[in-house]
């Protein structure tokens, strides 16, 4: 696989020798088929089948077995995995050897140093022992917001060990949104840090959470100077004995994580993942990832995002160690981490990706122990994709595209077949989709519709009707099943690639033509002097919608609007369709994102509206 790099268009294509080792190329030999497209409909249409090769191979531990993989009694929206069994995932976490290493971690400016899955168990051991003094139960939801550090991934293993559920919260989220969320999942506790450190500054953090009137905080740092409440705990008085708590077993149908969704559509939804979702992360990373044991994986997120339960996982159920660097991912010195850990799968988002570039951020250093590259969040692009590949000889990237509520991807690229970059070449193992039209016709561009059921899959919502957000009203598959919505818009290309085309919410209709935003900026993208764009409809007053573009100008280009439109004009006559006409483009200094960088198009379609009304 290593030898293999991509051509000058940012294509890679295995060869027979190189699908051999890998994970898929495994699974591929147990299924018995000669194809990977036999192989997916395989992982379909033989679930129960599916489901067991992923247990039997991560070596999933249960305390009891189940009766069968898969009930579907209660029909496909209300699946139920692994009945009868008991189980703690956080068991399966600790299953490579105790010496190896479990994290690789660097403050800014300081060393690289490990822990070993040894001490990482003893860590969280000594967590869920402190929890259980401190009074909490099995059940109890307990907040953590903080960076992602050795501890922050302790803390997060102690509460599943105690049988207690994780609530994630970012930690940039002001406090009126850590209040909403720890009231949105009851939480009776929340894990903080005194303050972080990042670019030599230090951020309050710990005033944050009492400005948010949390409950019982267990607080890390050393800051002595922090006024603590008095019915907070500072992490040095919290922990307790590693062997005074033993693993606190469960229904695999149990809540362990309650997350909360980027909200890019509008409020946020609060999912809970169960004890089977990390089956999801971890399968998805074992065959789409490629991820082996020893292996380094390096994805800067937080715990307050999906991506962050989903490296623990991805690394721990895989036996690989997991890369973190606690300080800011924007610059060298954090590409520097990438190549002093020998980072063997780094994982992005574009808007990373586009600041490394800009700033240089990767000269001079030496990428070639990355095997492959994974990129989420959102659509990403060509450009950036291909000098993303570059930089690691021509590595392929894992396009990987899904949800909060899927625990993982739906769709993404699997090593047996060619990688492009910014496209994906197959639906998740597991998991099917379809792409239909607005007549809820199967269609090569449209909205995407998922086939449940699928380990990952939410079941229930604790903020919204499970069944409203994402069945009801849903057409039926081509082939009469139950579909799920997901709210994306996908492309199918004629290569037989896949294109996201962002959120059908985002979707517009110029003229009585339907297009994507995605659609749009990606072409506007290719213009002189663009370092970002957004392109939003409006219809101020009513009547048809009209195209409005937001510019982010690249560094030390004039903002020249005449000019800029002219020359987008033009790259949509040419490359989309000479009946788009802009009706408005604006300067914006940056684009407006959720605080897991998610552009808002929703907050630009206000704004434009608002400044359009001022001047009317
Ligand atoms: N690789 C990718 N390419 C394109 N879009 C992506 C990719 N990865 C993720 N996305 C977008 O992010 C979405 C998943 O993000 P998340 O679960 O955080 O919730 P959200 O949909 O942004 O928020 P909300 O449901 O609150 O509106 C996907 O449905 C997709 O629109």
């Amino acid at each position: 696989m290593k030898t293999v790099k991509a051509n000058s268009a940012g294509v890679w294509t295995p060869t027979p020798e190189s699908l051999v080792d890998t994970n898929v190329g495994w699974l591929m030999r147990h299924a018995a088929v000669d194809s990977y497209g036999d192989l997916h409909a395989w992982s379909v249409h033989e679930r129960e089948r599916y489901w067991a090769a992923v247990i039997d191979r991560l070596g999933i531990q249960f305390h009891q077995p189940y009766d069968r993989v898969l009930d579907l009694s209660g029909g496909v929206e209300s699946p139920s995995w692994f009945p009868g069994a008991k189980m703690n995932i956080v068991e399966s976490c600790f299953s490579a050897p105790a010496d190896s290493p479990a994290i690789v971690y660097r403050a800014e400016g300081g060393e690289l140093s490990v822990i070993t899955v040894g001490e990482l168990k003893t860590m969280s051991a000594r967590v869920a022992s402190g929890l259980v003094r401190c009074g909490f139960t099995p059940g109890d939801a307990v907040a953590i917001m903080m960076p992602m550090t050795p501890e922050c991934v302790a803390i997060y293993l102690g509460i599943l060990w105690a049988g207690c559920v994780a609530v994630s919260i970012a930690d940039s989220f002001r406090p009126k949104e850590v209040s909403t969320r720890l009231e949105l999942s009851n939480a009776v506790g929340i894990f903080t840090q005194d303050v972080i450190r990042r670019g030599g500054k230090s951020h309050p953090l710990y005033a944050s959470v009492k400005e948010a009137e949390a409950p019982l905080a267990i607080v890390i740092g050393d800051d002595e100077g922090v006024e603590m409440r008095e019915i907070d705990c500072r992490w040095s008085d919290f922990l307790g004995d590693a062997d005074a708590a033993p693993v606190v077993v469960q229904d695999p149908s149990a809540p362990l994580n309650i997350l909360f969704s980027s909200g890019t559509t509008g409020e946020p939804k609060v999912i809970p993942w169960t004890q089977t979702t990390p089956l999801k992360c971890a399968a998805d990373s074992h065959f789409h990832h490629d991820v082996r044991p020893g292996d380094v994986v390096v994805w800067p997120t937080n715990i307050g995002w999906m991506m962050g339960p989903w490296l623990i996982f991805s690394s721990l159920l895989n036996r690989a160690t997991m890369g973190l660097y606690c300080g800011a991912p924007t610059g060298a010195e954090f590409c520097r981490f990438v190549q002093d850990s020998r980072t063997t799968m780094l994982g992005v988002v574009p808007s990373l990706v586009k600041t490394w570039r800009a700033t240089g951020a990767t000269e001079g250093l030496d990428w070639s122990s990355i095997r492959l590259f994974s990129s989420t969040g959102e659509c990403s692009d060509v450009g950036d994709m291909r000098w993303l590949m570059e930089q690691a000889e021509g590595r392929p990237i894992i396009e990987y595209c899904g949800g909060t509520e899927i625990g993982g991807g739906y769709i993404t690229n699997v090593l047996a077949r060619p990688c492009v970059a910014a496209e994906f070449n197959t639906p998740t193992l597991g998991l099917d989709m379809v792409i239909l039209n607005e007549a809820g016709e199967p269609a090569d561009s449209g909205e995407v519709f998922l086939v449940p059921p699928s380990i990952g899959c939410s079941t229930t919502l604790m903020n919204k009707d499970h069944h409203e957000a994402y069945y009801a009203d849903t057409p039926k598959g081509p082939n009469g099943e139950r579909l799920r919505r997901h709210g994306d818009q996908m492309e199918r290309l004629p290569g037989g690639g896949w294109r996201a085309l962002g959120r059908a919410d985002d979707t517009m209709n110029l003229g009585g033509i339907k297009v994507s935003s995605a659609e749009i900026e990606r072409v506007l993208q290719t213009a002189q002097g663009v370092s970002e764009t957004a392109a939003i409809a409006v219809a101020p007053g009513g009547g048809p919608s009209r195209l409005v573009v937001y510019v982010v100008a690249a560094q030390g280009h004039p903002q020249d609007k005449a000019s800029m439109m002219e020359h987008m004009q033009c790259a949509i006559r040419r490359e989309l369709n000479p009946l788009f006409k802009i009706h408005d483009l604006v300067f914006i200094d940056a684009l407006p994102r959720t605080t897991s960088n998610k552009v808002m198009r929703r907050v630009l379609r206000d704004q434009f509206l608002q400044q359009s009304q001022l001047g009317s």
